[in-house]
């Protein structure tokens, strides 16, 4: 039996930091992992940041949750014939609904030889804050609370970002939605990794407690209603700065429980050239609200060879990287209800500008 371990969270809470102590502990231990990763975009960023350190498969330009679903059971025979892994993780992208993932597994599980370990739910603590103290972005908010209610195991995550004070607020929230989880507070998801992801029999998840507080009428996830807008990646070409937009209008029939993530929006814009890094975190410091999350491969004209820029709640990270292949310049954003057309414009002004901000 393999062991599947499903890593959900929202966006840019910090999953693929998780994933990298995950990897250093199975490779400790001695363990194979393979890796499934769903993004929403068209580019796996994240897959570049692990790259190398075990098999991994990509699912792209959906959510592993509607379209490729079916695919999903697909994908982990593969991975488990191809690579024999002694464990498998899947990160799911951020707006993808763990339900749906757990059931895919469930499902696999059935005619192959697999079973759910438990479902690792990160949250961005200060985002989740927010969220719940506010009245605005209420369907992201639902979403975090179904990844939260779901989970086996909980990390409230980023809380260098707490105030004195909320992080009992947190926990609170958190513990009133998922009372069973294992759950931690960290900072860059440094978890006990012994207590997260040792995959010892006895600490399987127990699906069907797992499953009460949202499905109530049986499996009734075929009465799914997919509005997806998914473009072949292969059409992309690094100059033509095509881009498109996802829509993703799902209507689950989990009844009481309708998800509708309709409202995001996610943007791909490939750069064809360097851009002055003053300008370029202007950019992101004016971008609109609606926009919570960007990743993407950067050059600055300033500075030899690529970046990898992360934008989460906005904070913009940069750092410099060394791809092992070469990768794509480009910028992924998403969030609820922007205009694409508007952030293309602007991303294609600071492409003209070869001069960095003057005073900076
Ligand atoms: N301040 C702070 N930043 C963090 C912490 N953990 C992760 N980050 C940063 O948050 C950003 C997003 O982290 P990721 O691990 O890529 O998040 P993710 O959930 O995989 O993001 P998606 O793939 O978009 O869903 C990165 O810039 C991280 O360095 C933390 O505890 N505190």
């Amino acid at each position: 039996m393999i062991p599947i371990v499903v890593l959900s969270g929202f966006l840019g809470s910090g999953k693929t930091t998780l994933l990298q102590h995950a990897l250093a502990y199975y490779k400790e231990q001695g363990l194979k992992p393979a890796i499934l990763m769903n993004e929403l975009g068209d580019v796996n960023l994240d897959g570049s940041v692990v790259n190398g350190q075990a098999p991994m498969k990509e699912m792209l330009s959906g959510c592993i949750c509607c379209t490729i679903r079916g695919d999903l059971g697909v994908e982990l025979m593969n991975l488990a014939e191809e690579y024999k892994p002694d464990v498998i993780i899947v990160e799911c992208t951020g707006v993808a609904n763990p339900m749906e993932i757990v059931d895919a597994v469930t499902d696999a599980s059935m005619y192959s030889a697999m079973v759910l370990q438990s479902v690792i739910t990160v949250m961005d603590a200060r985002q989740f804050l927010d969220y719940a103290s506010g009245n605005e972005r209420s369907k992201s908010l639902r979403l975090m609370q179904d990844q939260l209610r779901c989970a086996s195991k909980l990390i409230i995550n980023k809380t260098d970002l707490l105030a004195a004070g909320e992080l009992q607020k947190v926990q609170a929230l958190v513990k009133e939605l998922n009372p069973y989880a294992l759950t931690v507070t960290t900072q860059r998801s440094d978890v006990d990794t012994n207590a997260f992801f040792s995959i010892q029999g006895e600490d399987r998840m127990d699906v069907s407690r797992s499953k009460e507080p949202i499905a109530d009428n049986g499996n009734d996830h075929h009465s799914e209603n997919h509005l997806h807008d998914h473009d072949d990646p292969a059409d992309h070409h690094p100059a033509d700065h095509d881009h498109h937009d996802h829509h993703h209008n799902h209507d689950h029939g989990h009844g009481g429980h309708v998800h509708s993530y309709d409202h995001v929006v996610v943007h791909t814009h490939f750069f064809g050239q360097s851009v002055p890094r003053s300008r370029f975190e202007q950019l992101f410091r004016s971008l609109p609200a609606e926009i919570y999350r960007a990743k993407g491969i950067v050059r600055f004209l300033e500075t030899e060879g690529q970046m990898m820029f992360q934008f989460a709640y906005r904070e913009l990270e940069i750092i410099p990287i060394r791809p092992q292949k070469p990768v794509n310049d480009v910028a992924v954003l998403m969030g609820e209800n922007f205009s694409a057309s508007e952030i293309e414009e602007r991303l294609r002004t600071l492409e003209l500008a070869r001069k960095p901000l003057t005073g900076l």
